[in-house]
């Protein structure tokens, strides 16, 4: 089979994206897809595979599997990819129009560089969800709707201290007094799969630099190290207000390995992120 793709990123966090409005892939096994296309060696290369579909709620439709072909419930840095590619195939006319997730459907408003082309997007993310229950986080202590703010976290008996948000899709967030020294390579595969986090998690560590920036690095569920993740910069940015190392209703800068987004948990409740989106090649995937 033959398929037309798009590969996009976010900060380095590359998808393969299918333009859902064009081929049916709705019959095909798109975890399987997914793993042979993100393979860098058989397949083109990226973290994961993001359909572009119509939607019977929204202007348009993400959904988002990960390298390993599990399908997530949102990605940051692929909707402001979705939203590019969604206004420069005409599938939207406005600027600012409204894309559907797993975990809902968010607003997003595209900027255009001198060519008419986006270079860049806001979206409003919606607001964090941090009941235990809804992470979903499970642990002897604290009660199913209390919040996970700097609980104790014991892992193959060294102590930690650990945030819960979910951004739609789950995040575990350990603060560092430096981001180099972070155990992204051995604390990162053993948290997401963590029995605590019942269907695994994203696991991000944090160094808070000042009032309004942030060191930021990511072990992704289904995927592994990757060079951005938007949702998780969403989490962090609310894990850092809620341990009062930040304030709401400022915008914050997060340095990524990839790049930097700029985050901000409005007092409205909603948390914006704002950053780029970039169109890398076009082709042909056969699987
Ligand atoms: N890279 C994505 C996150 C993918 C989330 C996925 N790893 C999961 O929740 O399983 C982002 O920019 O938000």
């Amino acid at each position: 089979m033959n398929i037309p793709f798009t590969k996009m990123h976010g900060l380095g966090n590359s998808y393969i994206y299918i333009d859902g409005f064009k081929v049916n892939l709705l019959e095909q096994d798109l975890p399987e897809i997914a793993r042979q296309a993100s393979n860098v060696h058989t397949g083109i290369g990226s973290d994961g595979l993001i359909m572009v579909l119509p939607s019977e709620v929204a202007d348009v439709r993400m959904r988002i599997f990960n390298r390993d072909g599990s399908e997530a419930m949102n990605c940051g840095n692929g909707l402001r990819c979705v939203a590019k590619f969604a206004y420069e195939s005409r599938y939207v006319q406005q600027k600012t129009f409204y894309i559907e997730a797993k975990s809902g459907v968010v607003q997003a408003t595209v900027h255009l560089d001198d060519d008419q082309l986006v270079e860049s997007v806001t979206v409003d993310m919606g607001e964090p969800i941090l009941a235990r229950s809804t992470i979903p986080m499970e642990t002897e202590s604290g009660g199913l709707f209390d919040e996970v703010i700097h609980e104790p976290f014991r892992v193959d008996g060294d102590d930690y201290h650990v945030t819960a948000v979910s951004m739609g899709n789950p995040h575990a967030i350990f603060f560092q007094e430096q981001i180099k020294d972070a155990p992204l390579y051995t604390l990162g595969p053993k948290v997401t799969n963590d029995d605590r986090f019942p269907e695994g998690v994203n696991v991000e560590f944090v160094e808070v630099v000042k009032h309004d920036e942030i060191n930021f690095r990511v072990w992704e569920r289904g995927s592994g190290i990757t060079q951005a993740c938007g949702t998780g910069a969403c989490a962090a940015v609310v894990a850092s207000s809620l341990n009062g190392y930040l304030e709401r209703d400022q915008e914050v800068t997060v340095h990524l390995d990839g790049g930097d987004l700029w985050i901000t948990w409005l007092g409205s409740g909603s948390v914006s992120m704002r950053g780029p989106a970039v169109t890398i090649a076009q082709g042909n995937l056969w699987v």
